[in-house]
C-alpha cells in the first residue's frame, strides 16, 4: 500500500523575456537568464487552513519594499492565474495547506516580461497544485493567452529560447464569447473572482510557437531605467492604423531577423538592419525620453562589439545585442539616459530555457 506523502515541495522556475527585438511586435520573444521562482510547499497532513483559499503567499524581490505585490491569493497575479486554472477544473481553491513563496528578481513594468513570467508561473502552479497532469505545454499556452493576449512574452517564458509566436484565428463561435479576450491583457483574469460559476475554458490551440536558432556568440545587455512603463499604457500610445510603407518596412526586416540572429559568426551589419522598427518604437518614445537618440546613435560602425539596439518589450528597458565590450555599451546607453536625468542599472543576460518544475 502506498502512503500519500504528507508534505510535497517543488520549485517553478520561469525566465524573464524580451519581446519584439525590433520589428517583431507581438511576434518575437527571447527568454533570458533572470528567473522568477515559486517555492511551493503543500502540507497534506493539515485538515484545515487559516488562510484564504488555503494559500499563504509570501514574496521577496522587486517591489517588496514598496509593497507593490499583493499577498492576497485572489489579487496576486500569480495565484489569481493559478485559481483560474484550478476553477476551470472544478477546484475552488488551493489544496490545504499551500504555501507559495515568490522570489522575483525581474524588474516590474520595465519591458522584461515580469507579467508574462508571472502568468506562465501561475498557470504551472495551477497545474501542479491541482494534479492536472493531462495539461500539455500547448494547452498551458492557451490558458496563458486568456490572461496575457500578446503571445511573445508568455511564449518565450513557457517554451524558452528565441521564439516566433502566432495565434490561430478564433472560430466565429469563440469570437462571440465575450469573456474571451481578443487583443489585450485582461483587466482581471477570467475566473479570478470566485462567483461559484465555472470560468470560461480557453479555446483549444489558440497559441503556437516556433523556435529559432540563436548564435552562441550573441549576448543581451539589458539597460534598465529606474522608472516603470505599464505595458497597457505603452500599448495605448500605438495607432490603430499604420501607413503601408511602415508595415512593409517591418515585414522586410522580420524576414531577416531570425536568420541574422542564428548565423554564426554573427554579421553586425545584417543584424543592425534586421532590428529596425517602425511599428512601436517611434510611438513609444513619447513615454521613454532619449529612446530615439539611443536607437539611432548606437551602431556597429561606431561601437565595437555591438550588433543592434532595440526597446525591450514595451520598455523602458533597452536591449543591446553584442558579442563583446558589454560594459562599454552599457555605460554609453546609461550616459545617454543620464542626460535626461534617468538613472539606470544594467545586466548581462543570455538566452534561457523555458519554465521548469523542479522537485
Ligand atoms: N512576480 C509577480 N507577482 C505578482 N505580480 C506580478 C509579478 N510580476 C509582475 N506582476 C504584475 O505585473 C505588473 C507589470 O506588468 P507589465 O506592466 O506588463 O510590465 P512588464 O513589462 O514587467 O511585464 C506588475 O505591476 C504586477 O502587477
Ligand atoms: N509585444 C508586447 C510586449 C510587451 O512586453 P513587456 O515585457 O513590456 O510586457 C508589446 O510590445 O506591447
Amino acid at each position: 500500500m502506498t502512503m500519500a506523502t504528507p508534505t510535497e515541495s517543488f520549485v517553478i522556475k520561469t525566465p524573464c523575456s524580451s519581446a519584439n527585438i525590433g520589428p517583431g511586435f507581438d511576434v518575437i520573444g527571447l527568454a533570458l537568464s533572470l528567473y522568477l521562482e515559486l517555492h511551493v510547499t503543500i502540507d497534506r497532513s493539515a485538515s484545515t487552513s487559516a488562510h484564504p483559499l488555503n494559500c499563504r503567499v509570501t514574496y521577496e524581490g522587486q517591489g517588496e519594499e514598496t509593497g507593490d505585490i499583493s499577498l492576497d491569493p485572489e489579487v496576486n497575479l500569480i495565484t489569481r492565474v493559478a485559481l483560474y486554472v484550478l476553477r476551470c477544473h472544478d477546484q475552488r481553491g488551493f489544496p490545504v495547506e499551500t504555501h507559495v513563496h515568490i522570489k522575483n528578481p525581474i524588474p516590474l513594468g520595465r519591458g522584461l516580461g515580469s507579467s508574462g513570467a508571472a502568468v506562465v508561473a501561475g498557470v504551472l502552479l495551477g497545474k501542479e497544485c491541482g494534479g492536472l497532469h493531462h495539461l500539455t505545454p500547448e494547452r498551458l499556452f492557451d490558458f496563458c493567452l486568456m490572461i496575457e493576449r500578446h503571445p511573445d512574452n508568455v511564449g518565450a517564458a513557457l517554451f524558452g529560447g528565441f521564439v516566433g509566436t502566432y495565434l490561430k484565428p478564433l472560430t466565429p463561435e469563440d469570437v462571440a464569447r465575450k469573456e474571451i479576450p481578443l487583443s489585450e491583457v485582461l483587466p482581471a483574469p477570467a475566473g479570478g473572482v470566485d462567483t461559484g460559476v465555472k470560468p470560461p475554458h480557453p479555446p483549444h490551440g489558440i497559441g503556437h510557437h516556433i523556435k529559432f536558432r540563436w548564435a552562441p556568440e550573441i549576448k543581451a545587455v539589458a539597460i534598465i531605467p529606474e522608472f516603470e512603463v505599464a505595458t497597457a499604457k505603452a500599448r495605448a500610445v500605438l495607432p490603430a492604423v499604420y501607413p503601408r510603407p511602415d508595415v512593409t518596412f517591418n515585414l522586410q526586416r522580420i524576414a531577416l531577423l531570425p536568420v541574422a540572429l542564428g548565423q554564426s559568426p554573427p554579421d553586425p551589419e545584417l543584424i543592425y538592419l534586421a532590428m529596425q522598427d517602425k511599428l512601436h518604437q517611434p510611438y513609444r518614445q513619447t513615454l521613454i525620453p532619449g529612446l530615439t537618440e539611443i536607437v539611432e546613435s548606437m551602431t556597429p560602425a561606431t561601437q565595437p562589439g555591438l550588433l543592434g539596439v532595440c526597446l525591450s518589450g514595451a520598455g523602458p528597458t533597452i536591449l543591446a545585442l553584442a558579442t563583446s565590450h558589454f560594459d562599454e555599451i552599457a555605460d554609453k546607453i546609461i550616459g545617454m539616459f543620464k542626460q535626461n536625468d534617468i538613472v539606470c542599472s544594467w545586466k548581462l543576460l543570455e538566452p534561457a530555457e523555458g519554465t521548469q518544475v523542479i522537485r
